[in-house]
Protein backbone atom coordinates (compact mmCIF):
# COMPACT_ATOMS: atom_id res chain seq x y z
CA UNK A 1 0.00 0.00 0.00
CA UNK A 2 1.43 3.70 -0.91
CA UNK A 3 2.38 5.72 2.10
CA UNK A 4 0.66 8.47 3.25
CA UNK A 5 2.63 12.22 2.23
CA UNK A 6 4.58 13.66 4.93
CA UNK A 7 2.78 16.48 5.76
CA UNK A 8 4.11 19.84 7.19
CA UNK A 9 2.77 22.33 8.81
CA UNK A 10 3.49 25.77 8.65
CA UNK A 11 3.18 28.90 10.12
CA UNK A 12 4.17 32.21 8.22
CA UNK A 13 5.81 35.16 10.26
CA UNK A 14 4.74 38.92 8.39
CA UNK A 15 2.13 39.20 5.75
CA UNK A 16 3.92 40.92 2.52
CA UNK A 17 4.81 40.02 -1.14
CA UNK A 18 7.12 37.11 -1.16
CA UNK A 19 4.95 35.38 2.09
CA UNK A 20 1.82 35.75 -0.18
CA UNK A 21 3.75 33.95 -2.73
CA UNK A 22 5.32 31.31 -0.67
CA UNK A 23 1.78 30.59 0.89
CA UNK A 24 0.16 30.49 -2.24
CA UNK A 25 2.77 28.23 -3.07
CA UNK A 26 2.44 25.84 -0.61
CA UNK A 27 -1.34 25.16 -1.04
CA UNK A 28 -0.73 23.71 -4.78
CA UNK A 29 -1.53 20.32 -5.29
CA UNK A 30 1.99 18.31 -5.25
CA UNK A 31 0.71 16.15 -7.83
CA UNK A 32 1.06 19.02 -10.16
CA UNK A 33 4.81 19.04 -9.79
CA UNK A 34 5.03 14.87 -9.40
CA UNK A 35 5.64 14.84 -5.92
CA UNK A 36 3.85 12.45 -3.40
CA UNK A 37 5.61 12.04 -1.27
CA UNK A 38 5.30 15.54 0.93
CA UNK A 39 3.02 17.69 1.23
CA UNK A 40 2.21 21.43 3.07
CA UNK A 41 -0.66 23.06 4.86
CA UNK A 42 -0.65 26.38 6.66
CA UNK A 43 -1.71 26.12 10.93
CA UNK A 44 -0.73 30.31 11.19
CA UNK A 45 0.49 33.45 10.25
CA UNK A 46 1.15 36.23 12.37
CA UNK A 47 1.73 39.94 11.48
CA UNK A 48 3.60 42.32 13.05
CA UNK A 49 0.94 45.29 12.64
CA UNK A 50 -2.56 43.88 13.89
CA UNK A 51 -4.76 40.42 13.82
CA UNK A 52 -6.71 41.68 11.50
CA UNK A 53 -4.16 41.52 8.70
CA UNK A 54 -2.65 38.33 9.68
CA UNK A 55 -6.77 37.33 8.94
CA UNK A 56 -6.91 38.92 5.61
CA UNK A 57 -3.67 37.55 4.34
CA UNK A 58 -4.97 33.79 5.57
CA UNK A 59 -8.17 34.04 3.42
CA UNK A 60 -5.88 35.57 0.44
CA UNK A 61 -3.92 32.73 0.23
CA UNK A 62 -6.73 30.42 0.80
CA UNK A 63 -5.56 28.96 3.53
CA UNK A 64 -7.74 26.29 5.89
CA UNK A 65 -10.11 27.93 8.01
CA UNK A 66 -9.12 26.61 10.74
CA UNK A 67 -5.43 28.06 10.31
CA UNK A 68 -4.78 30.72 13.02
CA UNK A 69 -4.43 34.72 12.76
CA UNK A 70 -1.61 36.53 15.27
CA UNK A 71 -1.34 39.97 15.34
CA UNK A 72 2.32 39.46 17.33
CA UNK A 73 5.23 37.08 15.88
CA UNK A 74 6.07 36.63 19.58
CA UNK A 75 2.39 34.75 19.36
CA UNK A 76 3.48 32.75 16.53
CA UNK A 77 6.63 30.96 18.02
CA UNK A 78 4.74 29.90 20.95
CA UNK A 79 1.93 27.97 18.96
CA UNK A 80 2.69 24.25 19.37
CA UNK A 81 0.72 23.67 15.88
CA UNK A 82 3.60 24.56 14.13
CA UNK A 83 6.58 22.34 12.54
CA UNK A 84 8.29 25.47 10.71
CA UNK A 85 8.26 28.83 11.10
CA UNK A 86 8.80 31.22 7.66
CA UNK A 87 10.38 33.75 7.73
CA UNK A 88 9.38 36.30 5.55
CA UNK A 89 10.51 39.87 6.86
CA UNK A 90 12.95 42.54 5.71
CA UNK A 91 16.75 41.80 5.79
CA UNK A 92 17.40 44.10 8.82
CA UNK A 93 14.44 41.85 10.87
CA UNK A 94 15.51 38.21 9.64
CA UNK A 95 18.29 37.91 12.94
CA UNK A 96 15.88 38.65 15.58
CA UNK A 97 12.63 37.36 13.93
CA UNK A 98 14.36 33.70 13.33
CA UNK A 99 16.25 33.67 16.85
CA UNK A 100 12.65 34.27 18.28
CA UNK A 101 11.56 31.39 17.00
CA UNK A 102 14.29 28.82 17.28
CA UNK A 103 14.37 30.51 21.27
CA UNK A 104 11.09 28.96 21.35
CA UNK A 105 12.32 25.59 19.80
CA UNK A 106 10.69 25.82 16.16
CA UNK A 107 12.02 24.94 13.13
CA UNK A 108 13.08 27.97 10.94
CA UNK A 109 13.38 28.79 7.19
CA UNK A 110 14.82 32.57 6.66
CA UNK A 111 14.32 34.05 3.61
CA UNK A 112 17.58 35.54 1.97
CA UNK A 113 19.55 37.25 2.61
CA UNK A 114 20.02 34.91 6.17
CA UNK A 115 21.23 37.97 8.09
CA UNK A 116 22.98 41.58 7.97
CA UNK A 117 26.26 39.97 8.57
CA UNK A 118 27.88 36.87 8.95
CA UNK A 119 28.32 36.93 12.80
CA UNK A 120 24.24 36.83 12.92
CA UNK A 121 24.10 33.97 10.81
CA UNK A 122 26.75 31.99 13.04
CA UNK A 123 24.46 33.03 15.97
CA UNK A 124 21.59 31.34 14.18
CA UNK A 125 23.41 28.37 13.45
CA UNK A 126 24.35 28.16 16.98
CA UNK A 127 20.95 28.50 18.43
CA UNK A 128 19.83 25.73 15.77
CA UNK A 129 21.85 23.50 17.32
CA UNK A 130 21.25 24.08 20.91
CA UNK A 131 17.80 23.35 20.24
CA UNK A 132 18.29 20.68 17.95
CA UNK A 133 15.93 22.55 15.44
CA UNK A 134 16.08 22.65 11.33
CA UNK A 135 17.10 26.22 10.27
CA UNK A 136 17.65 26.98 6.52
CA UNK A 137 17.94 29.97 4.48
CA UNK A 138 15.49 30.49 1.84
CA UNK A 139 17.44 30.67 -1.42
CA UNK A 140 14.28 29.04 -3.73
CA UNK A 141 16.34 28.68 -6.76
CA UNK A 142 19.12 25.96 -5.47
CA UNK A 143 16.12 23.34 -5.35
CA UNK A 144 14.84 24.26 -9.12
CA UNK A 145 15.18 21.13 -10.88
CA UNK A 146 17.27 23.15 -13.39
CA UNK A 147 19.22 23.73 -10.70
CA UNK A 148 19.88 20.53 -9.79
CA UNK A 149 20.29 19.52 -13.31
CA UNK A 150 22.34 21.72 -13.89
CA UNK A 151 25.16 20.75 -10.73
CA UNK A 152 24.85 17.33 -12.19
CA UNK A 153 26.06 18.40 -15.54
CA UNK A 154 28.39 20.07 -14.26
CA UNK A 155 29.80 16.80 -11.42
CA UNK A 156 29.47 14.68 -14.18
CA UNK A 157 32.56 16.19 -16.25
CA UNK A 158 30.22 17.36 -19.44
CA UNK A 159 31.89 20.63 -20.12
CA UNK A 160 35.24 19.85 -18.54
CA UNK A 161 36.70 21.54 -15.81
CA UNK A 162 34.91 24.73 -14.74
CA UNK A 163 37.35 27.43 -14.41
CA UNK A 164 34.99 30.34 -14.22
CA UNK A 165 31.24 31.48 -13.69
CA UNK A 166 29.53 34.92 -14.36
CA UNK A 167 26.67 35.63 -12.70
CA UNK A 168 24.16 38.83 -13.74
CA UNK A 169 21.65 40.10 -11.68
CA UNK A 170 20.41 43.37 -12.51
CA UNK A 171 16.76 44.94 -11.89
CA UNK A 172 15.91 48.41 -13.72
CA UNK A 173 14.77 50.61 -11.84
CA UNK A 174 16.33 53.66 -13.02
CA UNK A 175 14.06 56.64 -14.05
CA UNK A 176 14.95 59.91 -16.17
CA UNK A 177 16.56 61.85 -13.36
CA UNK A 178 20.03 60.01 -13.05
CA UNK A 179 19.99 60.48 -9.24
CA UNK A 180 16.77 58.43 -8.87
CA UNK A 181 15.25 55.21 -8.83
CA UNK A 182 11.61 54.30 -8.82
CA UNK A 183 11.36 53.13 -5.84
CA UNK A 184 10.86 55.44 -2.82
CA UNK A 185 13.56 55.77 -0.56
CA UNK A 186 11.75 54.01 1.62
CA UNK A 187 11.38 51.20 0.14
CA UNK A 188 13.28 47.83 1.31
CA UNK A 189 15.53 48.06 -1.81
CA UNK A 190 17.37 51.40 -1.44
CA UNK A 191 16.18 51.68 2.47
CA UNK A 192 19.37 51.35 4.81
CA UNK A 193 17.16 50.83 7.69
CA UNK A 194 15.88 47.69 6.16
CA UNK A 195 19.20 46.60 5.18
CA UNK A 196 18.42 47.38 1.49
CA UNK A 197 20.84 47.28 -1.18
CA UNK A 198 21.62 45.35 -4.80
CA UNK A 199 23.79 43.20 -2.66
CA UNK A 200 21.78 41.63 0.04
CA UNK A 201 18.44 41.46 -2.39
CA UNK A 202 19.54 40.77 -5.60
CA UNK A 203 23.71 39.98 -4.94
CA UNK A 204 22.85 37.03 -2.94
CA UNK A 205 21.32 34.73 -6.08
CA UNK A 206 24.36 35.92 -7.89
CA UNK A 207 26.46 34.12 -5.56
CA UNK A 208 24.24 31.46 -5.42
CA UNK A 209 25.18 30.63 -9.36
CA UNK A 210 28.89 31.44 -8.17
CA UNK A 211 28.43 29.06 -5.19
CA UNK A 212 26.59 26.34 -6.34
CA UNK A 213 29.21 25.73 -9.36
CA UNK A 214 32.23 26.63 -7.69
CA UNK A 215 31.55 25.69 -3.84
CA UNK A 216 29.44 23.21 -3.52
CA UNK A 217 30.40 21.04 -6.47
CA UNK A 218 34.01 21.47 -5.20
CA UNK A 219 35.45 18.59 -4.35
CA UNK A 220 36.22 18.52 -0.67
CA UNK A 221 40.18 17.51 0.15
CA UNK A 222 40.90 14.25 1.72
CA UNK A 223 42.96 15.32 4.19
CA UNK A 224 39.74 16.83 6.15
CA UNK A 225 40.49 20.58 5.77
CA UNK A 226 37.44 21.03 4.07
CA UNK A 227 36.50 23.23 0.69
CA UNK A 228 38.27 26.05 -0.43
CA UNK A 229 36.61 29.34 0.28
CA UNK A 230 37.14 32.26 -1.73
CA UNK A 231 38.89 35.77 -1.65
CA UNK A 232 36.98 38.53 -2.81
CA UNK A 233 37.75 41.88 -4.65
CA UNK A 234 34.56 43.68 -5.08
CA UNK A 235 33.37 47.71 -5.67
CA UNK A 236 30.24 49.41 -4.20
CA UNK A 237 28.59 52.65 -5.96
CA UNK A 238 25.92 53.73 -3.81
CA UNK A 239 22.85 55.44 -3.93
CA UNK A 240 22.17 58.64 -2.53
CA UNK A 241 20.34 56.50 0.46
CA UNK A 242 23.72 54.84 1.34
CA UNK A 243 22.61 51.77 -0.27
CA UNK A 244 24.51 49.91 -2.97
CA UNK A 245 23.11 50.51 -6.75
CA UNK A 246 25.69 48.68 -8.51
CA UNK A 247 27.74 45.76 -7.17
CA UNK A 248 30.77 44.03 -8.50
CA UNK A 249 32.28 40.96 -6.75
CA UNK A 250 35.25 38.63 -7.82
CA UNK A 251 35.18 35.47 -6.28
CA UNK A 252 39.04 33.73 -6.52
CA UNK A 253 39.67 30.50 -5.46
CA UNK A 254 43.12 30.44 -5.68
CA UNK A 255 44.10 26.27 -4.97
CA UNK A 256 40.69 25.49 -7.54
CA UNK A 257 42.35 28.05 -10.30
CA UNK A 258 38.88 29.16 -10.73
CA UNK A 259 36.70 32.65 -10.27
CA UNK A 260 33.01 33.45 -10.09
CA UNK A 261 32.15 37.26 -11.26
CA UNK A 262 28.97 38.09 -9.95
CA UNK A 263 27.19 41.31 -10.58
CA UNK A 264 23.93 43.30 -9.74
CA UNK A 265 22.18 46.64 -10.10
CA UNK A 266 19.13 48.36 -9.74
CA UNK A 267 20.00 50.79 -12.66
CA UNK A 268 19.94 48.45 -14.91
CA UNK A 269 18.05 44.92 -16.64
CA UNK A 270 19.87 41.77 -17.32
CA UNK A 271 16.34 41.03 -18.61
CA UNK A 272 15.33 44.02 -20.74
CA UNK A 273 13.10 42.72 -22.90
CA UNK A 274 10.89 40.67 -20.17
CA UNK A 275 11.66 37.44 -17.84
CA UNK A 276 11.03 34.78 -20.02
CA UNK A 277 13.12 35.97 -23.30
CA UNK A 278 16.13 34.56 -23.97
CA UNK A 279 17.17 37.38 -26.23
CA UNK A 280 19.56 39.44 -24.10
CA UNK A 281 21.46 36.28 -23.94
CA UNK A 282 22.40 34.21 -20.51
CA UNK A 283 22.27 35.60 -17.37
CA UNK A 284 24.72 32.99 -15.79
CA UNK A 285 27.72 31.69 -18.06
CA UNK A 286 29.29 28.38 -16.39
CA UNK A 287 32.32 28.06 -18.64
CA UNK A 288 34.57 24.58 -18.54
CA UNK A 289 37.60 23.40 -20.44
CA UNK A 290 35.17 21.16 -22.87
CA UNK A 291 31.95 23.46 -22.76
CA UNK A 292 29.76 25.79 -21.00
CA UNK A 293 26.34 25.96 -19.80
CA UNK A 294 24.00 29.07 -19.93
CA UNK A 295 21.03 29.96 -17.87
CA UNK A 296 18.42 32.07 -18.95
CA UNK A 297 15.90 33.85 -17.30
CA UNK A 298 16.16 36.11 -14.22
CA UNK A 299 18.81 34.45 -11.89
CA UNK A 300 16.34 34.17 -8.54
CA UNK A 301 13.83 32.12 -11.32
CA UNK A 302 15.26 30.91 -14.21
CA UNK A 303 13.67 28.93 -16.72
CA UNK A 304 15.97 27.22 -19.60
CA UNK A 305 19.77 26.16 -19.57
CA UNK A 306 22.02 25.54 -22.81
CA UNK A 307 24.65 23.20 -23.59
CA UNK A 308 26.99 24.40 -25.93
CA UNK A 309 30.37 22.08 -26.38
CA UNK A 310 33.83 22.36 -27.91
CA UNK A 311 35.43 20.30 -30.46
CA UNK A 312 33.80 16.87 -31.45
CA UNK A 313 30.57 17.16 -30.15
CA UNK A 314 31.12 21.29 -30.91
CA UNK A 315 27.70 23.52 -30.93
CA UNK A 316 24.58 23.99 -28.57
CA UNK A 317 23.64 19.88 -28.19
CA UNK A 318 20.99 20.91 -25.43
CA UNK A 319 18.62 23.61 -24.30
CA UNK A 320 16.20 22.42 -22.15
CA UNK A 321 13.18 24.69 -21.06
CA UNK A 322 12.10 24.05 -17.34
CA UNK A 323 8.58 26.02 -17.27
CA UNK A 324 7.64 26.19 -13.61
CA UNK A 325 4.42 23.61 -13.53
CA UNK A 326 0.83 25.14 -12.15
CA UNK A 327 -1.89 23.95 -10.40
CA UNK A 328 -5.13 24.44 -12.66
CA UNK A 329 -7.46 24.61 -9.31
CA UNK A 330 -5.65 27.80 -7.99
CA UNK A 331 -5.99 31.12 -9.74
CA UNK A 332 -3.15 32.71 -11.48
CA UNK A 333 -2.05 36.13 -11.50
CA UNK A 334 -4.16 39.29 -11.80
CA UNK A 335 -5.87 38.81 -15.67
CA UNK A 336 -4.33 35.39 -16.15
CA UNK A 337 -6.47 33.46 -13.31
CA UNK A 338 -7.07 30.68 -15.56
CA UNK A 339 -3.37 29.76 -15.89
CA UNK A 340 -3.15 28.25 -12.50
CA UNK A 341 -0.70 29.05 -10.06
CA UNK A 342 2.40 27.74 -9.62
CA UNK A 343 5.98 30.22 -8.70
CA UNK A 344 8.46 27.97 -7.83
CA UNK A 345 8.96 28.64 -3.97
CA UNK A 346 7.26 25.04 -3.24
CA UNK A 347 10.48 22.97 -4.14
CA UNK A 348 12.42 24.55 -1.53
CA UNK A 349 9.38 23.54 0.64
CA UNK A 350 9.68 20.36 -0.71
CA UNK A 351 13.53 19.87 0.53
CA UNK A 352 12.00 21.28 3.90
CA UNK A 353 9.17 19.07 4.56
CA UNK A 354 12.14 15.55 3.41
CA UNK A 355 14.69 17.34 6.11
CA UNK A 356 11.80 17.62 8.64
CA UNK A 357 11.10 13.58 7.91
CA UNK A 358 14.31 12.23 8.08
CA UNK A 359 15.11 13.82 11.20
CA UNK A 360 17.59 16.49 9.32
CA UNK A 361 18.67 19.72 10.97
CA UNK A 362 20.37 21.47 7.56
CA UNK A 363 19.83 20.85 4.18
CA UNK A 364 23.06 19.00 1.91
CA UNK A 365 22.11 21.53 -0.90
CA UNK A 366 22.56 24.90 1.50
CA UNK A 367 24.53 23.83 4.61
CA UNK A 368 24.51 26.03 7.50
CA UNK A 369 28.70 26.22 6.81
CA UNK A 370 28.06 27.47 3.44
CA UNK A 371 25.34 29.84 3.97
CA UNK A 372 28.33 31.39 6.39
CA UNK A 373 30.62 31.38 3.94
CA UNK A 374 28.92 33.77 1.62
CA UNK A 375 27.79 35.74 4.51
CA UNK A 376 31.65 36.34 5.29
CA UNK A 377 31.85 37.25 1.66
CA UNK A 378 28.99 39.88 1.49
CA UNK A 379 30.72 40.96 4.24
CA UNK A 380 33.93 41.66 2.62
CA UNK A 381 32.27 43.26 0.02
CA UNK A 382 30.68 45.26 1.96
CA UNK A 383 34.15 45.99 3.72
CA UNK A 384 35.41 47.07 0.51
CA UNK A 385 33.07 48.83 -0.52
CA UNK A 386 32.58 50.78 3.29
CA UNK A 387 28.44 49.75 3.46
CA UNK A 388 27.78 49.81 6.76
CA UNK A 389 23.88 49.61 8.10
CA UNK A 390 22.81 51.56 11.13
CA UNK A 391 23.77 49.46 14.32
CA UNK A 392 20.83 48.40 15.20
CA UNK A 393 20.14 45.95 12.65
CA UNK A 394 24.13 45.08 12.20
CA UNK A 395 23.73 43.90 15.99
CA UNK A 396 24.09 40.44 16.83
CA UNK A 397 22.94 41.11 20.66
CA UNK A 398 19.66 39.17 20.17
CA UNK A 399 16.56 40.92 22.34
CA UNK A 400 13.21 39.24 22.22
CA UNK A 401 11.89 42.53 22.73
CA UNK A 402 13.57 44.36 19.98
CA UNK A 403 11.37 46.50 18.04
CA UNK A 404 12.27 44.16 14.99
CA UNK A 405 10.06 41.46 17.17
CA UNK A 406 7.43 43.90 16.96
CA UNK A 407 5.16 43.75 20.10
CA UNK A 408 4.55 41.30 21.85
N1 LIG B 1 12.52 34.42 -2.59
C1 LIG B 1 12.09 35.42 -3.33
O1 LIG B 1 11.82 35.32 -4.50
C2 LIG B 1 11.91 36.75 -2.73
C3 LIG B 1 12.41 36.97 -1.48
N2 LIG B 1 12.23 38.18 -0.90
C4 LIG B 1 12.78 38.35 0.45
O2 LIG B 1 11.67 38.32 1.35
C5 LIG B 1 11.80 39.27 2.37
C6 LIG B 1 10.57 40.19 2.39
O3 LIG B 1 10.43 40.80 1.13
P1 LIG B 1 8.97 41.28 0.59
O4 LIG B 1 7.96 40.28 0.92
O5 LIG B 1 9.17 41.66 -0.82
O6 LIG B 1 8.77 42.57 1.47
P2 LIG B 1 7.40 43.30 1.81
O7 LIG B 1 7.77 44.68 2.15
O8 LIG B 1 6.40 43.05 0.77
O9 LIG B 1 6.93 42.54 3.13
C7 LIG B 1 7.67 42.51 4.30
C8 LIG B 1 6.75 42.25 5.48
O10 LIG B 1 7.55 42.22 6.65
C9 LIG B 1 6.81 42.75 7.74
N3 LIG B 1 7.55 43.85 8.36
C10 LIG B 1 7.82 43.91 9.67
N4 LIG B 1 8.46 45.04 9.96
C11 LIG B 1 8.61 45.73 8.81
C12 LIG B 1 9.16 46.99 8.48
N5 LIG B 1 9.73 47.78 9.39
N6 LIG B 1 9.12 47.39 7.20
C13 LIG B 1 8.58 46.60 6.27
N7 LIG B 1 8.02 45.38 6.52
C14 LIG B 1 8.03 44.96 7.79
C15 LIG B 1 5.49 43.25 7.19
O11 LIG B 1 4.53 42.24 7.48
P3 LIG B 1 3.59 42.34 8.79
O12 LIG B 1 3.32 43.79 9.05
O13 LIG B 1 2.40 41.59 8.43
O14 LIG B 1 4.35 41.74 9.92
C16 LIG B 1 5.70 43.32 5.70
O15 LIG B 1 4.53 43.09 4.98
C17 LIG B 1 13.14 39.94 2.11
O16 LIG B 1 14.11 39.26 2.88
C18 LIG B 1 13.42 39.69 0.64
O17 LIG B 1 14.79 39.66 0.31
C19 LIG B 1 11.51 39.16 -1.51
C20 LIG B 1 11.00 39.00 -2.76
C21 LIG B 1 11.21 37.78 -3.50
O1 LIG C 1 14.32 37.80 -4.04
C1 LIG C 1 14.04 38.64 -4.86
O2 LIG C 1 13.79 38.26 -6.13
C2 LIG C 1 13.08 39.06 -6.98
C3 LIG C 1 13.32 40.53 -6.78
O3 LIG C 1 12.31 41.21 -7.45
C4 LIG C 1 13.27 40.91 -5.34
O4 LIG C 1 13.63 42.25 -5.14
C5 LIG C 1 14.14 40.05 -4.52
O5 LIG C 1 13.95 40.30 -3.16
Amino acid sequence: MAQEPFTVRWGILATGGIATTFAKDLLTNPATRSVNDVRHTIVAAASSSSESRAVEFLKDVGAPTSAKAYGSYHALAQDPNIDVVYVATPHSHHFQNAMLCLTAGKNVLCEKAFTVNAAQARLLVEKAKEKGVFLMEAVWTRYFPLSVKIRELVTSGKIGTVVKVNADLCINGSTDDAEKLSFSDKHRAVNMDLAGGALLDLGIYTLTWVFQILYLCQKAPADGSGKEKPKILAAIDKYHTGADALTSIICHWPKQRTMGIATSSWRVATTPDGEGSPAAGPACRIQGTKGEIQVFGPLYRPTMYRVIMFGGERGVVEEVECPIPKDPKIPGVKGEEELGWGHGMFWEADEVARCLRDGKKQSDLLTWEESIVIMDAMDEVRKQGDLVYPQEIESDVYDEKSPLNGSS
